[in-house]
């Protein structure tokens, strides 16, 4: 998808709502355990209840990873199911030499047919472009995450005074242009995200931390937005977890709308 066809369907949608499928068998709704593929029917009418309201979807790869074959099983018909028009996240913050950066790239864009696949810079550019080869791909690059360690290098001061984070994303962002880049900054670091749109205008933010990790929705839209919407604000235990019992899709979609409503309003669309 390209960013000016990701730009119209927040314009279409009223909504820049990243829905995030962090799908684990120990709290997905006890019903579906009976069904042969759990994990992809919980998906499934996820995914279903609140593509009104979603522009992306993030299957974060933690919770497939863990159940070995089957998970994978499930990721591929997760993504054999995804609607081709919204924005797929592969959130699977890999980082590795350049042979195995290509291989890395192949599986989520070629096997899974992701749009976008988060990234760790800490390896730096050679780790980075064996994805950028991909036409019309992204890649989504951690500048300030969500969590509370993320301080820990991430803010560690340069001799020139710049954060480390400041510093991944000046350097970074000379690898590729704003149509294929995004950088990671969590709903929980309203100052970050102020401070990064200053340094990159025309780029795509993806915002986890909004809902179970309290982040501010109002200032990440308030510091984050631009002209083109330039974000895309993560919720997943909040929406995919709002219920455990059999109207766990109906729960999600009512609470997917008030987020999709919520920033609607707040953007004054
Ligand atoms: O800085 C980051 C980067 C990634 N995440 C991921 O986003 C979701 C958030 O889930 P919630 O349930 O809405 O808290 C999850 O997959 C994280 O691994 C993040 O939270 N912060």
């Amino acid at each position: 998808m390209q960013y000016s066809q990701l730009s119209a369907l927040i314009r279409q949608k009223q909504s820049m709502l990243c829905v995030g499928l962090d799908s684990d068998l120990h709290h997905i709704p006890a019903h579906l355990l009976r069904s042969p593929d759990p994990i992809f029917e919980f998906n499934k009418q996820i995914i279903d209840a609140t593509y009104p309201y979603a522009v992306a979807y993030k299957p974060n790869l933690a919770f497939y990873e863990a159940l070995g074959a089957r998970g994978w099983d499930s990721l591929a018909r997760t993504m054999e199911y995804m609607p081709k028009d919204v924005f797929r996240i592969a959130d699977a913050k890999r980082g590795d030499i350049g042979n195995t950066a290509a291989l890395y790239a192949r599986t989520f864009f070629e096997t899974l047919h992701f749009d976008a696949v988060t990234l760790s810079p800490y390896m730096g550019k050679d780790s980075i472009t064996p994805f950028l080869e991909y036409p019309d791909k992204w890649v989504i690059v951690l500048a300030r995450t969500s969590n509370a360690g993320g301080a820990d290098f991430q803010e560690l001061k340069l001799q020139d005074g710049r954060h480390l984070y400041e510093a991944v994303i000046q350097k970074s962002s000379q690898w590729s242009s704003h149509e294929r880049m995004m950088y990671v900054v969590g709903a929980t670091q309203s100052e970050a995200i102020r401070h990064i749109r200053q340094l990159i205008p025309k780029h795509f933010l993806l915002v986890p931390g909004v809902g179970a990790q309290g982040g501010d929705l109002r200032a990440v839209l308030q510091y984050g937005s631009n002209e083109h919407g330039g974000l895309l604000i993560n919720s997943s235990r909040g929406i995919i977890y709002a219920s455990n019992g059999q109207d766990f899709a109906q729960v999600a979609s009512k609470v997917a709308q008030a987020l999709q409503e919520e920033i609607k309003q707040i953007m004054q669309w």
